[in-house]
């Protein structure tokens, strides 16, 4: 039987590229739309149609629903950067909460029935005890965490309605890279931990700056809970089957490994996968940094049958460590 077609927004880019590529080799027929502004044409896949928009432009978007018969929708786009939306917040709600509210406006008039989400553990804020289940309170510290927030409570009350059912996916530290070497992380001026350090390990920089070692943590350096991003796009399939199979049913699940790894630790791991180590500047606290996020994955594994396939550090590192190699400088 021929599957529905999925649009995912933000396909060009990071995270979308690879959930792209989960689909396409699942056989589900895919759109993408992206606007590019941190995106690549290359990241799309042959033969996959690519529309480049903006998905906060509700009448072009209108426009692309009518041209394609959607029938669920893989929200990606957005903002991604903490530091950055506590300097320029206005712009987060704009490109995350206004642009989705657009989207979802759309989306209702053409009668799409399920959205899947791409939330963060950024709505957690600073948790004081970890590892964080989907009931936590959700009290984010930056515009960021706010703006995906905002947007979870949108989709909630409008769901309630029937319009559509949605599944929020609140992703941890998002990181590695295609294991065939299709995809990776590409945007350049890139802030991720792994991404930075690849760049340095590869020398593309000169060093990875250490945001803060006066953390209440054992080395004084953040936690974070590392998901390789194919493990990431499996459970997107996993959700998207959940969501047509249960039109009725929304959800809300934590998309990590539930394994904290400091910033410390986690450039000793890539010293250890690359040979040679990296130069390390210890600094200042960066502004919006909670100091942990580990999630605890139990509702995701029950509810979807998500099993994890490239959980260890190493194996992460390795295939960012091999994408940033190919990458051309
Ligand atoms: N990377 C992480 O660790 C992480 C963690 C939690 C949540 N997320 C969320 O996952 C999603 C994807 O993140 P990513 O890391 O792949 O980032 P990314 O920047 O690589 O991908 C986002 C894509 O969306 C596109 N885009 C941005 N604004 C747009 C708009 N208004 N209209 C159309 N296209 C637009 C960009 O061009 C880009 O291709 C984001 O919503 C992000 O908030 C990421
Ligand atoms: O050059 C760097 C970059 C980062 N860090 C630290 O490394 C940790 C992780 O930072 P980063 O990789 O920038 O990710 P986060 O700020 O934790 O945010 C990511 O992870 C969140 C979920 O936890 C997502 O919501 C965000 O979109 C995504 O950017 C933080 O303690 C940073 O201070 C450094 O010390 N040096």
């Amino acid at each position: 039987m021929t599957k529905p077609t999925i649009l995912v927004t933000g396909g060009a880019g990071y995270i979308g590229s690879h959930a792209v590529l989960a689909l396409h080799d699942a056989g589900w027929p895919v759109v993408v739309a992206d606007n590019l502004s941190n995106g690549r044409r290359e990241a799309v896949p042959e033969g996959v149609p690519l529309i480049e928009v903006d998905v906060g432009d509700a009448p072009a978007m209108e426009r692309l629903l009518a041209d394609h018969p959607i029938t669920a929708i893989m929200h990606f786009a957005g903002s991604i950067v903490v530091p950055e939306s506590v300097t320029d917040p206005h712009y987060y709600y704009r490109n995350n909460t206004v642009a989705s509210h657009a989207l979802m406006g759309a989306a209702m008039k053409a009668g799409v029935r399920h959205i899947l989400f791409s939330s963060t553990a950024a709505a957690y804020g600073a948790p004081e005890k970890v590892p964080l289940d989907e009931d936590s309170a959700t009290r984010p510290i930056n515009p960021y965490g706010w703006s995906k927030l905002m947007t979870e409570q949108m989709l909630r009350d409008v769901a309630a309605t029937g319009a559509f059912n949605y599944g929020v996916l609140r992703y941890f530290n998002v990181a590695g890279a295609d294991p065939e070497g299709r995809s990776g992380q590409a945007s350049k001026g890139a802030t991720h931990l792994l991404k930075v350090a690849c760049e340095a390990a590869v020398g593309k920089r000169t060093h990875v700056d250490v945001f803060g070692t006066d953390y209440p943590t054992p080395d004084g350096t953040c936690i974070r809970d590392y998901i390789h991003v194919s493990d990431l796009a499996s459970a997107h399939v996993l959700a998207l089957e959940a969501l047509i199979a249960n039109p009725s049913e929304s959800f809300t699940l934590n998309c990590g490994y539930g394994q904290g790894t400091s910033v410390l630790e986690m450039l000793d791991a890539l010293d250890a996968v690359n040979g040679t180590p990296v130069k390390r500047v210890l600094g200042e606290r960066r502004a919006g940094d909670p100091p942990q996020l580990v999630a605890s994955n139990r509702r995701l594994v029950e509810r979807l049958g998500w099993q994890p396939r490239f959980a260890d550090t190493a194996t992460i590192i390795r295939s960012a460590l091999e994408w940033e190699r190919r990458l051309p400088s």
